[in-house]
């Protein structure tokens, strides 16, 4: 049987062990914290379950669908029957939809690109265009790569308009990244396989309960019920090469799978273990995600999100209605001009902008504002990041690697989390991953 550590318990470490449990291996999951669920996670604040940050997730995501299966709570998110999102004006009134019809893609975004009432007739109809041209982008090319999104988007006639009330609408939350500041391939990716090849794929889903409850509580009785050692408050510090396998804190194992933070893994990681220039964890670097947190005495959002346009709010969420009030969250990505603004400073801003997006909210008092920061949220998927991206595979025997940021194609998300530690449980296992179809049907 073989002995198997994985160290990191965000989703890609639970995804490894899982799949390496079930494969009849000896796993030890060892993770620095005291719960599982990694960069997914919650606590509790005046009897409220906050989550560290607002997560969706879409029906594309097929692998994270898979551990949801597996971990026995897929009863436990919401999928929407078909995509739809509201898209409202912090300047103008009525509602803007980006939503899909029951045709096949690309023709189920049509009717909507073409009636979306926050752009002119012409950058619709420009924005239709770029949306086919953006099908046949080859994302797995380093020369795509290296190429930024926004240069993209100006080439294929996107104007500031049509960039920042369309794509990046989707691309920032996505991406976590402006379009100028990310490499057209992880955009194609996220626009290919998440709004373009099938009609159903951008369907979005969400957690109905704490993401803690849904990813970590639920991981750590899987793994314990599938034979895995879980250990907390573990954090390695150092990696040895020992008889051909590797020791950590004194024992040995055969395998390790190394599902950490990049600049943890630089740290762990022994001399030449993988091929990547010098530095590679500070060039791939991080990008911060700050989500306001905002109780109002009345109901003032009817729909479980909208998006927002004219105004500094990106993703507005509905965490639930309450007998005085709702409780809604803000999330707002690639929030490197946010992250160290002061808790006071933030309400100045958001809250005027949700009076304006929210007719409801204009008279309603604010009970509770506070604010969660995530400043390593994601590695920034900037033009040129894929070449600081390993695979699974590294070059020691028995070393593997997992995480959202290694080569996965993805952005950081959850998906790519999920997909590193199917990598990486296959790498271990000396297999080849088994195919994943791009979208559920
Ligand atoms: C606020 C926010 C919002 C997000 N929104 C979305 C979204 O809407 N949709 C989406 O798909 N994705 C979203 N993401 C991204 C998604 O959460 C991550 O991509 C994913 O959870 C990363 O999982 P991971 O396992 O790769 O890494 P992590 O979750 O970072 O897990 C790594 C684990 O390793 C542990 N660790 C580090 N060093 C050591 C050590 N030396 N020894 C032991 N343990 C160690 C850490 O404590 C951690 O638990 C969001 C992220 C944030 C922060």
């Amino acid at each position: 049987m073989k002995r198997v550590a994985v160290v990191g318990g965000g989703l890609a470490g639970i995804t490894a062990a899982l799949e390496l449990a079930d494969a009849g291996c000896a796993v030890v999951l060892l993770e620095g914290r005291p719960k599982l669920g990694g960069l997914t996670h919650s606590f509790e604040r005046s009897g409220r379950w906050i989550d560290n940050g607002q997560h969706v997730f879409l029906r594309c995501c097929t692998s994270y669908l898979r551990l949801l299966d597996r971990l026995g709570v897929r009863d436990q998110v919401h999928l929407q029957r078909r995509l739809d999102v509201p898209v409202l004006s912090g300047r103008h009134s009525g509602v803007g939809r980006i939503r899909r019809n029951g045709m096949p893609a690309p023709l189920h975004l049509g009717p909507a690109l073409l009636s979306y009432r926050w752009l002119t007739v012409a950058e619709r109809i420009a924005a239709v265009r770029a949306a086919l041209a953006m099908r046949r982008v080859d994302r797995t090319a380093a020369e795509v790569d290296a190429q930024s999104f926004g240069d993209w988007l100006a080439a294929h006639g996107q104007d500031a308009r049509a960039v920042e009330a369309l794509w990046e609408l989707i691309g920032i939350a996505t991406l976590n990244a402006r379009a100028e500041d990310a490499s057209l391939a992880v955009a194609a990716t996220v626009f290919q396989l998440g709004l373009l090849e099938r009609s159903d794929a951008a369907d979005i889903g969400w957690s109905s309960v704490p993401l803690q409850q849904l990813h970590g509580a639920a991981a750590a009785r899987a793994l314990t019920a599938a034979g895995a050692a879980v250990r907390l408050r573990a954090r390695v510090r150092v990696l040895d090469e020992k008889d051909g396998g590797w020791a950590i804190e004194g024992e040995t194992y055969d395998d390790v799978v190394l599902a950490v933070p990049p600049a943890d893994a630089a740290a762990l990681l022994p001399d030449g273990a993988v091929e990547l220039p010098g530095g590679w964890a500070e060039a791939l670097g991080s990008s911060p995600i700050v989500n306001a947190h905002v109780v109002f005495d009345r109901v003032v959002l009817d729909e479980p999100f909208v998006a927002g346009v004219d105004s500094p709010l990106q993703w507005v969420f509905d965490r639930g209605t309450e007998p005085d009030g709702q409780y809604i969250a803000v999330s707002l990505s690639a929030a490197d001009a946010l992250i160290d603004v002061p808790v006071a400073d933030l309400r100045d801003v958001l809250v005027p902008a949700l009076r304006q997006l929210l007719p409801a909210a204009a008279d309603a008092r604010v009970k509770e504002f506070f604010v969660t920061r995530e400043r390593n949220a994601t590695f920034r998927p900037a033009p040129g990041s894929g070449r600081f991206r390993p695979g699974a595979t590294t070059n020691r025997a028995g070393l593997h690697l997992a995480g959202a940021w290694t080569a996965t194609g993805w952005p950081a998300t959850m998906e790519g989390a999920v997909r590193s530690g199917e990598a990486a449980a296959a790498s271990v296992l000396n297999a080849a991953a088994v195919p994943v179809p791009d979208a559920a049907s």
